[in-house]
């Protein structure tokens, strides 16, 4: 029965839709024709017309909306300005930091994460307490649009995918920031843009930017990667007098002499070559002109694998005019040409020396004199190595001035010395502390050490005894630092810390110079030796003696280590030599006889005739004079045909095809996994 139509039917509820079924399909069975009057008053009837008048009120809410959309693009399209901003160059940085200042970023919910690399906040600070959360920086991504108000107009942010070409041609996903200012004055657009840049270098200001070009990382493609450095300060750099100041006011008259160049017909801009040793303060000299110039670095590494010629050309063009476009180590992707010729002559170091990077010398030379580098930028390279630079790369014109950094000199040791300490305190419980450096800690203090102070040897420990009025901390070179302590109780508090007079600094930074010869040290190595000791100026400059000492023994074994490699290596190359030679002399191995008939037996070998060896020889690949003497003949042959093994090194007794008595014949060394028979 269907209780819900009030009325009777034949069929129960289940069969009748059964049946409704079988009629739609036309499958045989119970019923085969459907009743429609009788399915009107029916359950499923009801369905099936709602469904429809829903059906009908979705289509026209849809279409209204459309007709909304399309009026609105239409309206926005002819009453408004947009400009879009791409992740990767610099305007997107100054886009996305005018609308995390305008406050567009409440609405957000989607915020991309960084790492902190500075100080700067650069994205929406999430949490009240800035000590709890201060290491990641939240930038809002905007990924649906938000409305915000701007100087009374309407403006509108939405971020979106865009698709960018990427290396080698090949279209890349990127990020971009669309803007949409609903006015039809275009200058209202572009005095936002002003006021963005404006208030990114004036937030910015404190800080170096450095734009590091990048490869594409996870599915979007990062041209420029951002970092920022507080600006280094210019007198912490020590250099010979006057380099610095030189080189500042070489790229500040370049920059005022924009007219003058354009005159001129010569390009604007300025080529620099820093080359020396490792740790001689290249990179932070460039650190500290961008900050003194308020110049943006934008920094390439050759030997990067995605780095090539058109990546070079794509990027230099989009660095913006007053600029430092860096190119650190440039000897590292480029053997020069000069190192190509090398090859002929058979120079082994250059000739092995690969190329790490798909740049070319004129990919790299293009690059300089291109289009984007022109207008007002400032080309830097560095190099330990500049005599692998080929001559065209540093041509006046590429390279301007070449500017040479050396190891440390004295001056530049006390210099070092008095930036570190100065206005440091001394604290005589950390000067009594063995150094970081110092495996063994110090020995116990000892009165007898304050009287015979040594510059050479670990520094003598603080004599803080309770039956003096004041601890003296020992004069290792005439300074004594003294710090007054409580005399009555007999477990007195430790000694507050005293500031370093100016006129201590300066004999202590004498005495650390003192210590090592011009030229030996690099200021890396000198500041990693101070920084270790940072909380113990006193006992640094004491102690600089045995670091100096227990740098030079490790140098020396260095050495020592190297020299011997080297040798090895000589030798290998010799035995290797010798056993080609004697190939070449004596021929091949000679064939193996055919094989025998089935069923015939092989005739008996001759037994061999074993010469006496005076000293039995080493197992394979010990000895190495052993291994090179198995390539010198052995003995006197007993029998013309046969030659005997002289040592492991030797094949088996062989049958020589044409025996040569005027000469003895040698054995022919087994080459096995390598030249002296080691596996
Ligand atoms: N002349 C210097 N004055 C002050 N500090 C220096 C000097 N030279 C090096 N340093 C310190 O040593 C460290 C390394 O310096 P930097 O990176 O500038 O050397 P570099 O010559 O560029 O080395 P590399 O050739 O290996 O790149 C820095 O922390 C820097 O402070």
């Amino acid at each position: 029965m269907n209780s819900t139509s009030g009325q009777s039917l034949d069929l129960p509820v289940v069969p009748q839709r059964r049946a409704l079924w079988d009629g739609i399909k036309g499958i045989p069975g119970s019923m085969q024709l459907v009743d429609i009057p009788r399915l009107q008053n029916t359950w499923i009837y009801g369905y099936v017309v709602d469904g429809i008048r829903y059906l009908a009120a979705g289509a026209v809410v849809d279409a209204v909306r459309r007709a909304f959309v399309w009026l609105y693009q239409r309206v926005k399209l002819r009453y408004s300005t947009s400009a879009e901003f791409v992740l990767g160059d610099p305007s997107y940085e100054w886009i996305v930091l005018f609308l995390t200042e305008n406050n567009v970023w409440q609405n957000s919910r989607d915020f991309r994460v960084t790492s902190k690399s500075s100080k700067l906040v650069y994205g929406v600070s999430v949490s009240a307490d800035p000590e709890i959360l201060g290491s990641a920086d939240y930038v809002p991504t905007y990924e649906s649009p938000q409305l915000f108000r701007w100087r009374g107009y309407w403006v509108e942010v939405q971020r979106y995918r865009a698709q960018i070409q990427g290396t080698g041609g090949q279209p890349q996903q990127t990020a971009a920031i669309f803007l949409t200012v609903f006015t039809r004055n275009l200058s209202v657009l572009s005095e936002l843009v002003e006021e963005a840049h404006q208030g990114y270098q004036n937030k910015i200001k404190p800080y170096v930017t450095i734009f590091l070009a990048d490869s594409p990382s996870y599915g979007g493609s990062f041209l420029w990667n951002v970092k920022r450095k507080p600006h280094r300060p210019i007198e912490s750099i020590i250099l010979p007098e006057g380099t610095l100041d030189d080189l500042i006011n070489d790229a500040r008259r370049f920059f005022s002499s924009e007219p003058w160049y354009h005159r001129a017909g010569i390009p604007h801009r300025r080529g620099y070559l820093l080359y020396g040793p490792p740790g001689t303060g290249k990179s932070s000299t460039i650190h500290a002109v961008a900050g003194i110039l308020n110049l943006e670095i934008h920094s390439f590494s050759l030997s990067s694998a995605f780095v090539d010629d058109a990546f070079l050309q794509r990027a230099t063009a989009t660095i913006p005019k007053r600029s430092i476009v860096l190119v650190e180590d440039i000897d590292c992707a480029l053997p020069s040409r000069e190192d190509d010729d090398d090859s002929d002559v058979g120079s082994p170091v250059r000739h092995d020396r690969p190329r790490r990077s798909g740049v070319t010398l004129s990919g790299l030379l293009n690059m300089i004199d291109g289009i984007g580098s022109e207008e007002g930028k400032l080309f830097f390279a560095t190099t330990n190595y500049i005599d692998r630079l080929d001559p065209a790369l540093m041509r006046p014109g590429r390279i301007d001035r070449r500017i040479r950094y050396t190891l440390a000199t004295g001056a530049q040791a006390r210099g070092l010395y008095e930036r570190l300490f100065k206005d440091a305190e001394v604290d005589v419980e950390s000067e009594n502390r063995p150094s970081a450096t110092t495996e063994e800690p110090l020995s116990a203090p000892l009165a007898t050490d304050l009287e015979q102070p040594s510059t050479s040897g670990p520094s003598p420990p603080l004599d803080i005894s309770p039956d003096r009025d004041e601890p003296i901390i020992p004069d290792v070179s005439g300074v004594s630092v003294t710090v007054p302590i409580a005399t009555a109780d007999p477990s007195p508090p430790p000694p507050s810390p005293r500031k370093i007079s100016d006129g201590q600094l300066t004999e202590l930074a004498q005495q650390f110079a003192a210590a090592v010869r011009d030229y030996e040290f690099s200021p890396a190595e000198l500041q990693g030796y101070l920084l270790s000791n940072r909380e113990r100026p006193i006992a640094a400059a004491a102690e600089m003696g045995s670091w100096v000492a227990q740098q030079r023994t490790e140098r020396q074994e260095k050495a020592d280590l190297k020299a011997e490699r080297k040798e090895r290596m000589r030798a290998a190359r010799a035995k290797m030599e010798a056993a080609r030679f004697h190939q070449h002399q004596y021929g091949p191995y000679p064939p193996f006889p055919p094989p025998l008939p089935l069923g015939v037996l092989p005739p008996p070998l001759p037994p061999p005739i074993l010469s006496p060896s005076p000293t039995p020889s080493p197992p394979l690949g010990q000895g190495g004079d052993a291994d090179v003497a198995a390539v010198s003949p052995a003995a006197p042959l007993a029998a013309p045909t046969t030659v005997a093994p002289a040592s492991p090194l030797c094949v088996p007794p062989i049958t020589m095809p044409t025996p040569n008595l005027d000469q003895p014949v040698p054995c022919i060394p087994k080459l096995v996994n390598g030249i002296n028979g080691t596996s």
